[in-house]
């Protein structure tokens, strides 16, 4: 543990020249305790996590001997960059109250339990900032990313989009991958985006029993005009994708994201803090160091990585046996680095890339690639901490929509 001590100030004095403060005032000064001290510090925030330390949890002890504070500070990791800044900030605050002359500052590590309370709190935060959007406060929201091009994320997210569709789960599909817009060609889809009622309408598709509502930009523009798009306009297109579209009656929204860290999906993650990420992976270690930089993007958003999907796992022949293509163990290795489930394997299976040319998709087919993706997307159905999460900020949230909705009506 690492401590900084700053010594007496010179002496202190009221607007009229009185000595002011408690015990080294030398006078009936204020007691000092605890309570105070951590109510000073109420005003520190963590200028990453945008929320203040006494909230986040981050201050795990205080003590008080006479004109002495000591603060202990628990940091989210070890060597943290903003040490100095959240001394700094820690010291001040504690020098405002009165009768305080000397201030330590220490520093410990939180635990994992504490690690995951401060991401949870970070994240209500976020989401109380987050700027309103057309997607209903209920739907749940995965965003599915990859580290680099190529891995088979947009054949991953139509296929579990499809998936998780179902009569009375309604799943909007929109392809932000806006230069590489592969969704249309996935789904065999073609035609124009058309506007109704002030809103962009979404496409529908019926796939198995349920229903997609899909938005790419290749419904908007040609793939290469589309290309001549920048970063500014490409955020600004996300936003308009999800403020101007109408999304309502989206039980859940998945979200194919271009690949790596760039404007888009720091778009996405400050308008959509509720999204789940899953990080698509192949097996060789590159693919998974580059698929972990996407994961450290979600984590400094605060959104929650709900799993790891590993693609063109390997070979199945016809007789059974698997044969491991392009290596074996990255998506484990991932999502023990990351922390998270490895949520499935999917095999190289042809269906995937010949189907994916005709707009068939695999997960309605039999093949070992279709079965895959079918665990995987029912492991998401089931995950207790997402219907956790939709059914308490989601649910209530949505209640306030409706009650404000109703008093506008009249
Ligand atoms: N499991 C699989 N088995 C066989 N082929 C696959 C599999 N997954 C993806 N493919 C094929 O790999 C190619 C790349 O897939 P896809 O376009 O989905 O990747 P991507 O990561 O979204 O790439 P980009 O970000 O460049 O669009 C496609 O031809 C696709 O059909």
């Amino acid at each position: 543990m690492e401590e900084a001590v700053s010594g007496p100030e010179p002496a202190r004095t009221d607007p009229a020249g009185r000595p002011r403060g408690g015990h080294g005032a030398g006078g009936a000064g204020p007691v000092l305790d605890a309570a105070t001290i951590r109510q000073a510090l109420a005003g520190v925030q963590d200028p990453e996590l945008g929320a203040g330390l006494v909230e986040l949890g981050m201050i795990r002890e205080v003590a008080v001997e006479g004109s002495s504070v000591t603060v202990e500070v628990a940091l989210t990791m070890q060597g943290c960059p903003l040490r100095t800044r959240l001394r700094a900030d820690v010291e001040a605050a504690v020098r405002q109250v009165p009768g305080v002359e000397q201030v330590t500052v220490r520093f410990g590590l939180l635990d994992a339990e504490e690690r995951r309370a401060l991401m949870a709190t970070a994240r209500r935060r976020a989401q109380e900032r987050a700027p309103a959007t057309s997607l209903p406060a209920r739907a749940r929201v995965l965003l599915v990313t990859s580290g680099k091009g190529g891995v088979g994320k947009s054949s991953v997210a139509v296929n579990l989009a499809a998936a998780l569709a179902r009569p009375g789960q309604v799943v909007g599909l929109l392809d932000a991958d806006i230069w590489g817009f592969s969704v249309p060609r996935l789904l065999g889809m073609d035609g124009r985006l058309e506007a109704a009622g002030g809103k962009i309408q979404p496409r529908r598709l019926a796939v198995g029993d349920g229903e997609l509502r899909v938005v790419s930009m290749g419904f908007l523009a040609e793939e290469d005009t589309a290309v001549l798009w920048r970063g500014l306009k490409l955020s600004r297109a996300v936003q308009q994708f999800l403020e101007d579209v109408a999304w309502d009656g989206v039980d859940l929204l998945v979200i194919d994201a271009p690949p790596g860290t760039g404007d888009v999906p720091m778009a996405l993650a400050r308008l959509l803090p509720r999204s789940e990420v899953l990080v698509v992976t192949t097996p060789p270690l590159a693919a998974q160091q580059v698929a972990a930089r996407a994961a450290d993007l979600a984590r400094r958003h605060h959104l929650r990585v709900s799993g790891v999907i590993e693609n063109m796992a390997g070979f199945v022949c016809e007789h059974g046996s698997s044969y491991p293509l392009f290596g074996e163990g990255g998506g484990e290795r991932l999502a023990d680095a990351l922390g998270v489930p490895l949520l499935g394997s999917v095999p190289f299976d042809p269906a995937v890339a010949v189907g994916g040319d005709r707009g068939e998709l695999a997960v309605l087919g039999p093949g070992p690639a279709g079965s895959a993706l079918r665990a995987i997307a029912e492991r998401l159905r089931d995950d207790p901490q997402a219907a956790e999460a939709a059914s308490c900020a989601g649910r209530l949230l949505d209640a306030v929509e409706r009650a404000v909705a109703g008093v506008a009506r009249g």
